[in-house]
């Protein structure tokens, strides 16, 4: 049964968009300048939970933080629903931010910690009493109220800290890396937690990652940026399938990246010479526009299958086995050049060992073509 403070979530929510966005930081002790983020233009819809992920260094936090406003932007404009916030005070936001380390306050109980907010906004002690009491009961943390953040695990640190995020009703939810400090199992445990929490309020989120899997499994969306920029947005299914660059395919799951020659275009797809095969490939991808010459063929591990060495495209031969169980990673070798290949269900297939003159079979639905110079691979 949905409680009241669901439903108070839930109409609240709202979306929220970076027009132009750039934050420039002095660089302290020379003259010069770091564009944190530049130019970045992106929009959320109310119910959304959208993941800011890349390399180290490329602008995720800043850009959290500018929404959050806890840093100034330089340039552009930041609206919540209609309303211009960028130069609203973080307080005054009607957000919430969760943070890896949790900031709990170690010196009151979890019950303290989870009214906080509703305090500080002087609300009437009635309704504080009964909110705290109702996010309690949705968040599961019955009968651990009276004790303080080190008295109870990490999960449990990390659910208060939700409790505490969400039960002032704001109209979006800042995430900033909060599963990080926790061990893998209960991350992938909170991880899954969180978003079916996330879902069932209805509530707008922009969460920041470095961990790919934790984006992909995660988001509506995710933004993958690099120095500063925006490469790609799309759904995690998109950013598989349909990297538009090749620092996409690469940040995003495992590739091989083979060298590839386009002659031409036709019904069929586009003719290309791939490791010195003639190949036609139905779908070079959907960002995708035709060109000739040199570029790279994009193909995931999964798309390639190990067969008898006088079928499929390719001969080559097994340089590494590693069997995984679920799988078998192999790494082969054709013309001079090593590919991965990841067969799922080996049990019911002979596995092959290493120096097998093996037979490889790509599946052409799975191979993608991209530009070899997007500006972004060197990154
Ligand atoms: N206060 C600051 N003063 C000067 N430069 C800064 C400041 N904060 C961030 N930067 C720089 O801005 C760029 C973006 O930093 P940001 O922290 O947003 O990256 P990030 O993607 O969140 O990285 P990480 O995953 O390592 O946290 C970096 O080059 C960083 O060094």
């Amino acid at each position: 049964m949905r409680n009241r403070i669901e439903d108070a979530i839930k109409a609240k929510s709202s979306s929220l968009r970076l027009v132009d966005v750039t934050k420039k930081f002095r660089q302290i002790g020379g003259s010069g300048e770091v564009i944190a983020v530049d130019n970045v233009n992106l929009s959320i819809e109310s119910g959304e939970l959208v993941t800011l992920l890349g390399p180290s260094g490329c602008g995720k936090t800043t850009t959290l933080r500018m929404v959050a406003g806890f840093e100034s932007v330089t340039s552009g404009k930041l609206f919540l629903g209609d309303e211009m916030i960028e130069s609203v005070p973080p307080n005054k936001r009607d957000m919430a931010m969760m943070f890896q380390s949790y900031a709990l306050f170690p010196h009151m109980t979890v019950y303290n910690n989870i009214r906080y907010g509703l305090k500080i906004k002087k609300l009437p002690e009635a309704e504080i009493t009964q909110r705290t009491n109702q996010i309690i009961e949705l968040m599961q943390i019955k009968g651990m109220e009276n004790r303080l953040p080190s008295q109870i695990s990490g999960g449990q640190q990390q659910r208060v800290a939700l409790a505490r995020a969400v039960v002032i009703e704001p109209k979006v939810l800042l995430f900033d890396e909060p599963l990080s400090n926790l061990d893998a199992k209960l991350r992938e445990y909170m991880r899954d937690e969180l978003r079916a929490l996330q879902k069932r309020l209805g509530i707008t989120s922009l969460y920041v990652t470095h961990d790919q899997s934790e984006a992909m499994a995660i988001s509506d969306k995710v933004v993958l940026m690099n120095a500063g920029r925006i490469v790609q947005v799309g759904t995690p299914l998109d950013l598989y399938n349909e990297p538009a660059t090749l620092f996409v395919a690469e940040f995003i799951g495992k590739s091989n990246f083979l060298p590839c020659e386009i002659k031409e275009k036709n019904d069929d797809g586009i003719e290309s010479v791939i490791l010195g095969a003639r190949i036609t490939v139905p779908s070079p991808g959907k960002n995708f526009s035709f060109f000739k010459g040199e570029a790279t063929a994009v193909i995931r591990p999964e798309f390639i299958r190990v067969l008898e060495k006088e079928d499929g495209q390719f001969t080559g031969v097994v340089r590494k086995t590693v069997f995984f169980g679920n799988f078998v990673e192999y790494e082969i070798e054709i013309k001079n050049r090593i590919i991965k290949v990841e067969s799922y269900c080996p049990l019911e297939k002979k596995i092959y060992q290493v120096e097998d003159v093996v037979g490889i079979a790509v599946n052409l639905d799975g191979i993608r073509l991209l530009k070899n110079n997007d500006g972004e691979a060197d990154a």
